[in-house]
């Protein structure tokens, strides 16, 4: 049901005053429900909030978050998923929800993510990206198949004046969903580098080595490119481009200070639906063919590959383990099928269970966090391999970026096929997985079709 405008004004004024008798902050949370919204608009609309904007659409396009602005931040350095369930779970206590629907996404959102790797020494590229932030957005945008929902989040404190407040969300939030998006000026490419190539190689060499002296099974590693703009490349427009053009795909866009990371990725970490879980296993990659022939010679040879299905099987083992650790009913299919997208195809396995009892989606999420498809196998082995060798810090690349709810519901994607954007420049990242058969310069191909993507979004040269 849609309610009238005066009678959702109303629900929310009452919320505002009601809460006299709380001493601290807390969060007053009003959903409604509307007509459909232009979601991009909306975005583009809320640009004085820049910096404090976020865009997620799921892969199967059906479901749409859009935030602006911050009712309340979490950042967490050590015990990041810990202390995120913390204080998410202590603002919750105290809060005011006025939510007749219910539906996943709406009401209460917290939406962010996390680096990859606390413990790398940082270089000054992520600086605006610490190691865990999620923040609730004080004006949510929520498309859930057809229907459209508006949330306004807002921390009250004491003495803020309800009247005052009110007065300036209602205005506010009239402006975000009457937004329409307008295309930005034209922004040209005056530069486009890939960083450190032949070391990329060498170190691929050096990680087939160790593989070799079974000092490690699997590690992924990656490289940067570096694309330059004639101005600052806003982000709406990005995500925009990847909408029309990656199926199949997470498209995301999280702003924090003055950069903002974007990406579309296809693998998905978890997803908790009503305790259903899914998770995926990606690994495995050839390109798309040129012709509906050479496609299907590629995706079949994909599925027969011995060094590909190896590289996904240490995916399949590790996301199996895990979710059987947290899950009950857990159903993994015995072989992979293949997952195409607009330049590549993957190995795909999904994996499902019920989540077992007092286990959060953040659980999983730590438990997951860095499958074999990110990291390598054994994982702490690995990690201490990329730590010591790339050249380059991954901050929120081959993360965990997603939403989650007050109901339990969330989802968070791996966040590979993306780029941060800093004013005039964009950093783009592209790994690939290394086991004891993998060529230097295959690998090396690879990555430069996994940057395919982004370049292409960001208007660069393929
Ligand atoms: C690391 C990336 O992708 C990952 C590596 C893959 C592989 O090595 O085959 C496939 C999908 C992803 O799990 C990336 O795109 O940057």
């Amino acid at each position: 049901m849609i309610e009238t405008t005066s009678y959702y004004h109303e629900k929310l004024y009452k919320a505002l005053s009601n809460r006299k008798h709380i001493e601290k902050p807390q969060l007053v949370s009003v959903t409604t429900k509307l007509d459909s919204v232009d979601s991009l608009g909306f975005f583009q609309a809320g640009k004085v909030y820049q910096g404090e904007r976020v865009y997620w659409t799921s892969a199967d396009t059906t479901f749409t978050l859009v935030g602006v602005g911050s009712a309340y931040t979490f950042e967490a350095d050590r015990n990041r998923f810990f202390s995120t369930r913390q204080m998410w779970n202590d603002l919750l206590g105290d809060a005011v929800v006025l939510n007749p629907y219910e539906i996943p996404g709406t009401g209460p959102v917290a939406l962010g993510g996390f680096s990859f790797d606390p413990l790398k020494e940082g270089d000054g590229t992520w600086e605006d990206f610490p190691n865990s932030k999620v923040f609730i957005p004080m004006y949510l945008l929520t498309e859930w198949g057809e229907d459209t929902y508006l949330t306004l989040n807002l921390m009250i404190h004491p003495n803020d004046n309800e009247e005052e407040l009110y007065n300036i969300v209602t205005k506010e939030y009239q402006n975000l969903i009457s937004g329409r998006y307008k295309e930005e000026e034209r922004v040209e490419v005056t530069g486009q580098e890939e960083i450190l190539p032949a070391e990329f190689k060498q170190i691929v060499s050096k990680a087939t080595d160790h593989i070799k002296t079974d000092q490690i099974g699997k590690v992924v590693l990656a490289r940067e490119m570096v694309v330059s703009f004639s101005d600052d490349r806003k982000a709406a427009s990005v995500v925009r481009k990847l909408k029309e053009e990656q199926t199949q795909s997470y498209i995301f866009a999280f702003e924090s200070g003055d950069s903002c990371f974007v990406g579309a990725t296809p693998e998905r970490l978890v997803k908790v639906e009503n305790n259903e879980l899914l998770s995926t296993c990606l690994a495995g990659t050839v390109p798309r063919g040129k012709t509906p022939s050479e496609d299907e010679a590629l995706g079949e040879a994909l599925l027969n590959d011995e060094k590909n299905l190896q590289e996904h099987d240490f995916v399949v083992q590790m996301i199996k383990e895990a979710v059987t650790g947290c899950c009950e009913n857990v159903h993994v299919p015995d072989a992979p099928v293949l997952y195409p997208l607009r330049n590549l195809q993957h190995l795909y396995t999904p994996v499902s269970g019920t989540l077992k009892d007092g286990v959060s989606l953040l659980d999983v999420v730590e438990r997951l966090h860095p499958t074999p498809a990110l990291g390598g196998y054994p994982r702490e082995d690995s990690l201490q391999f990329i730590r010591e060798y790339e050249p380059f810090h991954r901050g929120w690349y081959a993360s965990p970026v997603g939403w989650f709810d007050s109901y339990q519901n969330g989802e968070f994607a791996v966040a590979i096929r993306s780029a941060l954007l800093k004013k005039d420049e964009a950093v783009l990242f592209s790994g690939c997985g290394v086991v004891e058969d993998s060529d230097p310069e295959e690998e090396y191909q690879e990555t430069a079709v996994k940057f395919l993507p982004m370049i292409h979004a960001l208007g660069g040269k393929e």
